[in-house]
Parts: structure tokens; sequence; C-alpha cells
């Protein structure tokens, strides 16, 4: 998700753009649409002062330097003196990043399409993502993945987290028995893919080892799309990995639509009526979903009916599906990771996150509760600050001639128009501008009133905002502090580098896992 990340980054754009030629041409006749309008008088941003005569300002963006595009960016803005600054790429052309939180409101409440580069991900969240989706079609599906991600329906879901949690500890002990320290990026993947696996799909890949191949599918997919994506001249003759990701893609493809065919043969088995109440005790996204289409487009009252679900709805169903395996993991196990690793190095956070969990949720972890979670205000607070200081994701928007604008007063008036803007939200929610000692780790202001109101500003944007914000951040959320209180409960401990890396894969993660050496807590 920098198509999350890589979706907003440069080099993203510039992968999409290599690698499909029809992306191209779509992409120029997008751009060409808007064009007559050019009465504007405003200036584009600030950009590097040197420009190549073929590879135009890509000289600029060197990412030996460092191994992420939003520090990049960002150490741009401070050199340009500009929290919105603009580089002109080949193919591309104009690519606008913003530093600003006054800019980044008006990108997201413009409801501008998402980046054409968003394409580049299609082999791993299909053809017709929520994510990449527009108009009608977009709105259509979320309205019916909604219901999935409600509060109700998360009420349901702590049993389940607070039960992967237990293999969580299992795995992290073992590391203590070995002596070996626990790389918590690797650890936490596991536990999300565990819990997405069961809460969306109602299955558990973990119990079988033939089921362990369709994580290791998702795994090696996400790990060869970002290469492809931050370093798309390098992956372009790299025939060998293409047809690799075409295998992975067509397996993971493959996967799903039997998971689909499974659930759809259980419901066509329990001679399922379709009505509120049947909907209301599924336990699972994948069912409730398949309800809901299959009540949609029942010809008649009464069961299922073969014809009611089409390979337009198995086309559409399976790319959510892999969309939510994949969002649904990645960026709340990066999180998880890096939350734990900021806490050990915090006592006093720390200390204060524990006292909270042991006295809302209890002396055991599975007294946990959905009430409960919501009353542990400050580990709610330790997962924001996480997800201010390492924000795993972003967004990238076309803007079009016709929505040429002028941001006014913070930003001065830039023009926008007819570039592909990207929201750098490590800059926005580092803005030291807004943001007081931007660099420490300071949970607290995310506390009380002034807390909410940093909330909702959108000085604070990790899970992007507006019409197209993430359908799965409360469900993150939860996650995330059941998974601190698991681990805070149990485990003291001691990180290996103070000096973690932030480093742009598909999303934006901590180059050495987070690792930490645990050590049991006698009262755990
Ligand atoms: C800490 C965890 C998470 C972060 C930081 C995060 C961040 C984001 C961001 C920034 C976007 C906007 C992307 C864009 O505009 O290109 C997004 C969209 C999305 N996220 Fe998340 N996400 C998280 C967890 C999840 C989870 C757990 C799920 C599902 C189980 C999920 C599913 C989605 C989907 C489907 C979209 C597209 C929504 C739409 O366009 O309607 N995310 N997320």
């Amino acid at each position: 998700m920098d198509t999350f990340n890589c979706s907003s980054a440069v080099f993203a754009v510039a992968a999409a753009s290599l690698v499909s030629v029809t992306l191209i041409s779509l992409y120029g006749s997008k751009r060409r649409k808007g064009i007559s309008d050019s009465s504007t008088t405003l200036s584009y941003p600030p950009s590097p002062p040197t420009r190549h005569w073929l590879l135009g300002h890509g000289p600029h963006l060197d990412l030996t330097k460092t191994n992420n595009h939003d520090i990049l960016f960002l150490e741009w803005m401070n050199e340009l003196k500009s929290k919105v600054v603009m580089f002109e790429i080949p193919v591309i052309g104009r690519f606008i990043v913003v530093g600003d939180a006054d800019v980044a409101r008006y990108v997201l409440n413009g409801s501008f399409p998402k980046s054409p580069t968003y394409k580049a991900m299609v082999p791993l969240i299909g053809k017709k993502s929520l994510v990449a989706m527009e108009g009608k079609e977009w709105s259509a599906q979320r309205r019916i993945y909604n219901p999935g991600f409600s509060p109700d329906f998360l009420r349901d879901v702590v049993s389940t987290i607070v039960d992967k949690c237990s293999r969580l500890v299992a795995k992290c002990d073992e590391d203590i028995e070995r002596g070996a320290p626990t790389n918590m990026l690797a650890k936490a993947i596991d536990l999300t893919i565990d819990v997405i696996v069961t809460v969306a799909f109602g299955e558990d890949w973990y119990e079988n080892t033939d089921d362990m191949t369709k994580v290791h599918t998702i795994r090696e997919l996400t790990a060869l799309t970002g290469e492809r994506m931050k370093e798309p001249l390098k992956h372009l003759f790299r025939f060998d990995r293409m047809w690799r990701m075409r295998r992975l893609s067509h397996a993971l493809d493959r996967d799903m639509k039997r998971l689909v065919q499974r659930r759809l043969d259980t419901i066509r088995n329990s001679d399922t009526v379709f009505n509120a109440s049947e909907m209301s005790k599924q336990r699972e996204i994948l069912s409730l979903t398949l309800l809901r289409i299959l009540q949609s487009n029942k010809k008649s009252p009464g069961a299922f009916d073969s014809k009611a679900f089409g390979p337009n709805d198995m086309e559409i169903v399976t790319s959510q599906l892999k969309t939510f395996y994949f969002a649904g993991h990645d960026t709340t196990a990066t999180t998880i990771a890096w939350a734990y690793w900021l806490l050990v190095q915090h006592p006093e956070s720390l200390q204060r996150a524990r006292e909270e969990v042991e006295s809302s949720i209890g002396p055991q972890l599975c007294e946990a509760t959905y009430e409960k979670l919501q009353k542990c205000e400050y580990l709610d607070a330790v997962a924001r600050e996480t997800l201010r200081l390492y924000p795993p994701a972003a967004t990238t928007r076309y803007v079009p001639m016709s929505d040429d604008c002028t941001i006014e007063p913070n930003a001065g008036g830039y023009r926008i128009g007819d570039c592909l803007v990207h929201l750098n939200f490590y800059a926005i929610q580092r803005d030291p501008d807004v943001w007081e000692e931007p660099e420490k780790f300071m949970p607290c202001r995310f506390l009380g009133e002034a807390g909410k109101k940093r909330i909702a500003s959108s000085s604070f944007l990790p899970f992007s905002k507006g019409a197209r914000d993430c359908i799965g951040k409360y469900f993150a959320l939860l996650e995330i502090k059941i998974a601190l209180a698991a681990l805070i409960r149990r485990y003291d401990g001691d990180v290996v580098d103070p000096e973690e890396v932030y480093v742009t894969r598909l999303t934006s993660i901590p180059q050495g896992g987070c690792e930490v050496n645990l050590r049991r807590r006698s009262v755990a």
C-alpha cells in the first residue's frame, strides 16, 4: 500500500508504465482529456534545480542514499524549502509529492481517481480490487464489504485474534528456548495472516502443512511485486521473475476460486434462506459477502440458485479476497513489529501500557472483549503514534487538468492539474509546524480531547481519509492492540538494533524486522 506505498511512489509509476503498454496508452488518453484548460496562472511546485535531457529529475531520486522514497522526497522538500515538490520523469510526466496537510485534505476531499499505477498490483490484488476500482462499481463493492468491518462484526473477531495470539507467543517462546532473537516482523506476519485467513475466509491454514503453500505464495508474490515496483528498470528483462510472478498469481487465483466454490457449495447444501437473521449469524467475511450477493442477485425468493452467482461475481469476490489477504496482513504486521520495538525502548510507555492492559482486561488475555479493549486508550495511542512515525502505506491520485486547483492559504496556490499527486504521509506526520518534537515517540499526544482532534485532522493520515480511506482501519487497530497486549504481558525485551531502518518494499517496513531479545516475565 504505498500503493499502498508503492502505488504512490514515483518508481511505482515507472514500473506500471514500463510493465504495461496498455496501461501507458490508457494513462495517456486520460491525461490528454483535460489538456485544453490551461487558463491558470499558477505555477507548478518547485523542482530540483537541474534536469537531465532524457531522464528528467530521475537522477535526483537516487535510492542508494536512503532506501525509502518518502524519506528521499522529504529530503527534497527540505532542500527546496517547500512542502510540495515536483519531479518530471520520462513517460510519467509531472509527479507531485505533497507533505502539506492542507494540500493533502484538498486532494483527499477532491475524490480524484487513484493513480493508474495501481494496475501494476493486479497480480497480487486482482483486476476488480476495491483498492483500485472507481466510481459506481467501487461504491457498490464498498457497500457490500462494509458490514464485514463494522463494530458488530469486530466484536466477534476478538476471541479469534486472542486465540491466534497463543500461537504467536508459543513461537516467541521457542526463540527464547533456542536463545535466538525474535524477528518481530516475521512473527507478526504469521499472526496477521493466521487472523485474516480465519476472519475473512473461515479457514485455518497454519494447522496443515499443505495449506502453508498458500501462505508462501502471498509472501513471495508480495516480495516480487514490491521489487518490481521499486526498481522497474532492473526487473524489466528479468523474464524468470516475470514468469514466477505469473505462476504465483495463477496459484493465488486458483486457491481463491476454490475457496469461494467450497463456500458456495456449503451454502447450497445447507439450503440457506436469504434473510437478515441468517446474514447476521455469519462469522466470516466471505460467507457474509456471498449471502449478500446471492440475496441481491436472486431471481426468486428461497434457497440458493446457481444462476445467482455468475463469472463476474466470481472475479469480483476473488479480487476482494486477494485484496483482504494482502492488505489485511502486511501493514498490520509492520505496525505490530514497530510498536513493540518502540515500547521496549520506552520503559515508561511500556509500563503504562502494561498497567492499562492488566487493569482493563484482567489477569488473562482470554478475558479480553471488544468493550474492554475500547477502554485501552493508551494502547490505542501507542498504535496511532507508531502509525504516525512509521506509516506503512500512502496514496497516489491522478488530478486531471480540468481540476487544476489553487490551494489556499497555506500552500500558496500550486498548480497540480494533469499530474500524479502522491501524498507523503511520512512527511505530513512529521511536520514540525504541526507536531511538537515530531521525531519522538510520545503516545500521550493522542490522548484526551487534543488527541481526538489530532486523529481527526488531515495531519494524521495512516489510513488515508475521505471516501477512499482504509476499510480495515478499526480491524487493524483492534488486532494491533490485542497483539501488543499479548506481548507486553508476557515478555520483557531488548532491541537488537536501535537504528532500525524504515525501507520501501511494497509497503514501508523495518529493514531488520525489528529484532528483539525476549525474556519471559515472571508474573505473566
Ligand atoms: C495498520 C494497518 C493498515 C494500514 C496502515 C492501512 C492503510 C491503508 C491506506 C493508506 C489505504 C488507502 C490506500 C490508497 O489510497 O491507495 C488503505 C485502503 C484499503 N485498505 Fe488498509 N490499511 C491497514 C489495514 C487494513 C486491513 C486489516 C484491511 C482488510 C482486512 C485493509 C483493507 C484495505 C482496503 C480494501 C482498502 C481500499 C479501500 C477502498 O478504496 O475502498 N487495510 N489502507
